[in-house]
């Protein structure tokens, strides 16, 4: 028998052989990366038992957060130093309004409700304060708006990597459609560029920048966490 090697093993952020400022960060906060992947409302992700008017309450909120997301690759675009950068921006733009909501529509498709109705008003509390801290990175430099807007590909497409390892999505899995969508190659290329970029631009910044890119990573981590607390409890202001 051969031993299994950390290499192959999506239980943990990063692989062993990686380096650069986003490996080192996916160490750091591997455990909040547990965190998330263990949260009940992922976990009823997983089995399939999540309640229908939780996964109702997250497709409204994160229908608004994507929109705040966009919003933040338009403060990229006025923090970006060259086109490649526009460029990149542009295109994460065109993705995030055309395809992403595919992920809410299997969502919904299962739930028998339309999108328009799962639609909401007001952000919840929680999903308000990851909002606000990922526009705030954006009034300081792109690094730290990148090492803002980094986790959210980051815990979902990991975790529905590791999943989809642990356990081959079924046809007839009551959110096949969801897990699928983030388990793609696609958007694992999407995260890897994404990585590549945060660190080159890590590369250049000094020691202060640096920190406050590790702070605004650290705490967009812990905002995924409470995304999550904030549809498992229905929170409402
Ligand atoms: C709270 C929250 N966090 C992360 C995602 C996933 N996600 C949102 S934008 C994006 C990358 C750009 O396409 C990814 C992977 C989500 N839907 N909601």
């Amino acid at each position: 028998m051969t031993a299994v090697t950390l290499e192959n093993d999506q239980t943990t952020p990063v692989a062993a052989s990686e380096s650069g400022f986003t490996a080192e960060l996916g160490r750091r906060y591997a455990h909040l990366f547990e965190d998330f992947y263990q949260h009940p409302f992922l976990s009823g992700l997983r089995d399939g038992t999540l309640a229908p008017e939780k996964v109702q309450h997250y497709v409204g909120q994160d229908h608004q957060y994507l929109s705040a997301y966009v919003r933040c690759y338009g403060l990229g675009l006025t923090l970006a130093p060259d086109r490649e950068w526009m460029r990149y921006f542009h295109e994460r733009t065109g993705f995030l309004l055309d395809d992403e909501s595919e992920a809410h529509l299997a969502l919904c498709a299962r739930l028998g409700v339309t999108y328009e109705d799962a639609q909401v008003e007001r952000l919840a509390p929680s999903a308000k304060a990851y909002v606000d801290h990922m526009m705030e990175a954006g009034r300081d430099t792109l690094g730290t708006l990148l090492a803002a807007l980094l986790p959210c590909p980051w815990t979902y497409i990991w975790a529905a990597d590791r999943y989809a390892h642990a356990e081959p999505i079924q046809d007839d899995h009551p959110f096949a459609g969801w897990w699928r969508f983030y388990a793609d190659d696609s958007c694992l290329q999407m995260l890897e560029e994404m990585r590549a970029k945060l660190d080159a631009v890590a590369a250049q910044a000094g020691p202060e920048e640096r920190a406050r890119m590790e702070l605004a990573f650290e705490l967009s981590v812990r905002h995924e966490i409470r995304f999550w607390q904030m549809a498992w409890s229905l929170e409402t202001w």
